[in-house]
Formats: C-alpha cells, structure tokens, sequence
C-alpha cells in the first residue's frame, strides 16, 4: 500500500491495527498516528517507526486515507477542529467508530466526501481481525479497494450495502472478541477447581478456541455436525453440550448480541445527532 494513511486517535483499535498493518509489510513510513499525549505516541514512534503528530489537522493535510479512531464521544469535536483541513485534502475518510452513522460524520466533516464505515476487532493485532465494511455515496471503486486493501493487511473484510447491518457486525465480530475472552476465564477457572494449575487450563483452552476456528473455516462441515464428531453418545461431551442447552446458552447469546446491536443504535441516537 503506497497510500499514506493517518490514524485519528493511536488507542486499542488504532494501535491493533497500526501493528497488524506493520507485521503484514505495510511501511512505517506510509502510517502517521495522531493523539494528544505524546506520552502515547512516543512507544509507536520508537517500537513501530511509524510517524506520530499531536496536531490533528497537520496530520490529515499529509494523508491519501484518514482513520477516524477515537472514541464516539468526543467524534463531533475531533471531526469539527480539522475539518478545514480535510475539506482541504479530500481523503478517504475511513470511521472504526461504533454507532455512529456515516452522514452525520461526513457533516461533521464538512460534507461531501468518500466515507467508508468499518466496524474492525482488536485480532487485527495478530492478522486475524474481522470488520465489516460500508461505503457512502461518494466513495468510488478505486477507493472501495483501497478500503479493503487497508483492513484485509490485518484481516477478513466482508462489505455490506446496509449501513444499518453494522449494529449486526458490531455484535457478530466488533465486540464479540470479548465473549470469548470472558469464555477463557471462565474456562480457566473451572479448570483450576479441577485441579489444573492456571497457565495450563488458560494454554489449553485458549489453544482449543483456535483449533475449532481453523477447523471450522477449513472443514465443508457446518459447526453442528463438528459439534456432533465431538459428542460421542453417552459420553463426557454430550453431558456438557446438555447442560450448555439446558442452561439456555443460545438464548444467553442472542440476548447479549441484541444488547450489543441495540446499545450501538442508542449511540447513534445520542451521540450521532447533526
Ligand atoms: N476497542 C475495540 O475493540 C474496538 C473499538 N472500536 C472503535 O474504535 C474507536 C476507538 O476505540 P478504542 O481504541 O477502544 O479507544 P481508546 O480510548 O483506546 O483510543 C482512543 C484514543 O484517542 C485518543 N484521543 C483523544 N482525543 C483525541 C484527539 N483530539 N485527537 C487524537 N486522538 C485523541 C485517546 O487519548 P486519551 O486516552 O489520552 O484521551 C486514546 O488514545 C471507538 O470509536 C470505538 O467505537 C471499534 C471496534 C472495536
Ligand atoms: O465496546 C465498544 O463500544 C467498542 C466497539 C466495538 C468494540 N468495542
């Protein structure tokens, strides 16, 4: 990628995929990253040779794409303080931001620009990020590529035509790293009680989680009959997928992903307003 790419904001999201970009081969030299703090740029500069800047609109002036990665809260203010400059440059505006809605933030910018929306996950880091991707009206083929270029550095990119399917990616894949982090300490601590040290349940879960993903994505199966070469008739497994069930894992689930969703078009109505 020879495209020049800012990050607004160098936090989780932003640093997970400055990191991937720069394991996958991007150059240092094609990233700039943006904060306040010096204190936060300063490790980037220094572990990743990345270029770093606390000017904001000084950034974007240099920028072919300009990663909007700050949180939802303060977007309004960040979008507003360079949008001259971004009127200025015309880049590929490129929002991580849950909630909120690609036309408020291309107002907020001053209007009429390409504006991708991409819902990534922290995987990134490690080249095994999963986003969703959406683009606005003035977003043309060759930016499109440029867009998915920019996420498939650090992972899988899927392209919905609906922006309103990214609540759905949001529960599906942008917060659902977390799901299975809370499943490893879950897992981690019964092992514990059964007797395992910590380091091994936590390496033995953990190493489990992957094998059934890269079996899941390699096998023609469908996870339920994975589920079933698992479960032997009257064995251990079968004893636990039961209680799983019984427990009500599925509807668990379903619950918490619609919280997720609901919760990112709350945002949009709070914090997305015009
Ligand atoms: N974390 C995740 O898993 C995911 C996050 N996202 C989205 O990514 C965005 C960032 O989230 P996350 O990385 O977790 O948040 P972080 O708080 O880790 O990162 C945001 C960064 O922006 C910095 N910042 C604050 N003000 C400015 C400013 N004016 N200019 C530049 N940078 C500034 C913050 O600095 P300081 O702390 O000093 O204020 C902080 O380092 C959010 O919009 C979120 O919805 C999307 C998908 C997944
Ligand atoms: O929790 C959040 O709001 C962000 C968006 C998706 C993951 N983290």
């Amino acid at each position: 990628m020879a495209s020049k790419v800012t990050f607004i904001g160098a936090g989780n999201m932003a640093g997970a995929i400055i990191g991937g970009m720069i394991e996958s081969g991007v150059s240092p030299d094609d990233i700039m990253a943006t904060s306040p703090s010096d204190d936060i740029l300063a490790p980037l500069r220094e572990r990743l040779s990345i270029h770093t800047a606390t000017d904001n609109a000084a950034a974007v002036a240099e920028s072919d794409v300009v990663v909007l990665a700050v949180k939802p809260q303060i977007m309004r203010e960040v979008c507003e303080k360079m949008r001259d400059a971004v009127q200025a440059r015309r880049p590929l505006i490129v929002s991580v931001a849950a909630g909120l809605p690609a036309e408020t933030l291309e107002h907020w910018l001053g209007g009429d620009l390409p504006l991708v929306r991409c819902m990534p996950n922290t995987p990134a880091l490690v080249g095994a990020g999963a986003a969703g991707l959406y683009a606005n009206a003035n977003v043309d083929d060759a930016q499109r590529r440029l867009a998915t270029e920019l996420m498939e550095a650090v992972g899988l990119v899927e392209w919905v035509d609906d922006e309103a399917l990214l609540d759905a990616v949001t529960a599906v894949s942008g917060s659902a790293p977390a799901y299975f982090f809370l499943m490893f300490e879950a897992m981690e601590e019964t092992g514990v009680k059964l007797g395992l040290p910590a380091d091994t349940a936590r390496r033995l879960a953990m190493q489990t989680a992957l094998g059934a993903a890269k079996m899941a994505l390699s096998s023609d199966k469908l996870p339920g009959e994975l589920k079933r070469n698992v479960m032997s008739p009257g064995g251990t497994t079968e004893r636990a997928v039961e209680h799983l069930e019984e427990a009500g894992l599925r509807r668990i689930m379903a619950e918490a992903m619609t919280a997720c969703a609901d919760r990112a078009s709350e945002m949009a109505d709070e914090l997305g307003k015009r």
